[in-house]
């Protein structure tokens, strides 16, 4: 059932025999990532805190005229801690206090570059497409409390923070949108990264609150690395991937909420992929757990009305501009992922397999400008 299977790497490791294993993670997920040594308080402090904690390290070749560009990133998944009828003010100060302590325990691990999942700061109530409670959870990206609590969280561990909200825009009429804040490790607010492409499929009733962002596809400079922010559904949308890629990014984060019955077979496909077709590191996130509202919600389906959205299965993992990936996060427990990048791997992936180059952009752009005109007819050859 949903929400039972811990991890599917679990269960390989419990069923595939010893002497199979490393081959069949070797085609599933190009070989085994080199585990790192995290350190024991790290782990102790994980356990005590009861999440789970695992980290990997992916290496580039040594190149004579650049040295390596080493990176640590967090990835944190996490349950809402309280019931989603609690106050407002009151949950979120519960999401700001576990956070705290999970990033606590990232900084111990020497994460560079730590991002929460989607909407972080509250439940994902958007399936049951009323305004209020939970319009009451969007914040200001620059300045709202939970930036704040994330800019001190910057300068204490020098660490940049992915920071993605329901942000209120009072400056254009206190609009809604689904953002991602971008705070270096200085604690200045570098910028912000709006959701792209919002869900229209089964309870994601999201288009109800926000509008498709207006921020393009920024790409941040930071002292670790060029990174940039993918937010959930823009992850089905290849052009999405590629455009963060064409700025330049090295790492795209892709801070999500979704659920097992609906797209869990897509999500070890589609970043991964991703990672290859761009020559970048991929960081997909997913919340976890079941969260329910008390007045029940239909789907429009002719089914019956139900109280929860589905089991968020978890699962985060970071995949490699070679194809390769780490094992996933449980998919029942928080947790923390830790992943050590030499992000020269980018580049020299790109040398090899040579995408950027053979990709004949120029054509399809053409290609697509006369695509989306309504006088377009498809290149179709019938008998
Ligand atoms: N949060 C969100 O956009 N979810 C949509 C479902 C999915 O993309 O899997």
């Amino acid at each position: 059932m949903a929400g039972e299977l811990p991890s599917v790497e679990a269960c390989l490791e419990r069923y595939i025999p010893a002497s199979d294993l490393a081959e069949v993670k070797r085609i599933l997920y190009g070989g085994e990532a080199r585990k790192l040594n995290l350190p024991d308080a790290a782990l102790s402090a994980a356990q005590e805190r009861d999440f789970e904690l695992q980290g990997y390290g992916f290496d580039a070749a040594p190149e004579q005229l650049r040295r390596p560009r080493i990176v640590r990133v967090g990835l944190v998944q996490n349950k809402i801690p309280l019931p989603t009828d609690t106050a407002v003010a009151v949950q979120v100060a519960a999401l700001h206090r576990r956070i705290e302590e999970i990033v606590e325990v990232a900084a111990m691990c020497g994460v560079n570059i730590v991002c929460f999942q989607e909407a972080w700061t509250m439940p994902f109530a958007f399936c049951t497409r009323e305004k209020l409670p939970w319009t009451e959870f969007a914040e200001s990206a620059e300045d709202g409390p939970t930036t704040k609590f994330c800019q001190e969280l910057a300068k204490k561990y020098n660490m940049v923070v992915i920071s993605p909200i329901l942000e209120r825009d009072e400056i254009h009429g206190g609009t809604l949108w689904n953002v991602a804040v971008v705070i270096s490790n200085s604690g200045a607010v570098l910028g912000k990264s709006r959701k792209n492409h919002i869900p229209r499929v089964g309870d994601f009733n999201e288009s109800t609150y926000y509008m498709e962002g207006n921020t393009g596809h920024p790409v941040f400079q930071t002292q670790f690395g060029t990174i940039a922010v993918n937010i959930c559904y823009g992850r089905h949308h290849p052009l999405n991937w590629l455009m963060y890629s064409m700025n330049g990014a090295e790492i795209i984060f892709n801070p999500s909420a979704t659920i097992g019955t609906l797209s869990e077979s897509l999500w070890p496909i589609e970043a991964r992929n991703a990672a290859i077709a761009n020559h970048c590191f991929t960081c997909p996130i997913n919340r976890v757990g079941t969260e329910y509202y008390k007045n029940a919600f239909t789907s429009g389906d002719g089914g019956k009305a139900h109280h929860d959205l589905g089991h968020f299965y978890g699962s985060s993992y970071v995949a490699a501009p070679d194809g390769s990936r780490t094992p996933g996060l449980s998919r029942i427990c928080d947790g923390l992922l830790v992943v050590e990048m030499d992000l020269n791997l980018c580049r020299q992936v790109s040398d090899k397999w040579n995408f950027k180059m053979t990709g004949r952009y120029e054509m399809y752009a053409k290609k697509l400008t006369e695509a989306v005109q309504p006088c377009f007819t498809p290149n179709i050859i019938r008998e």
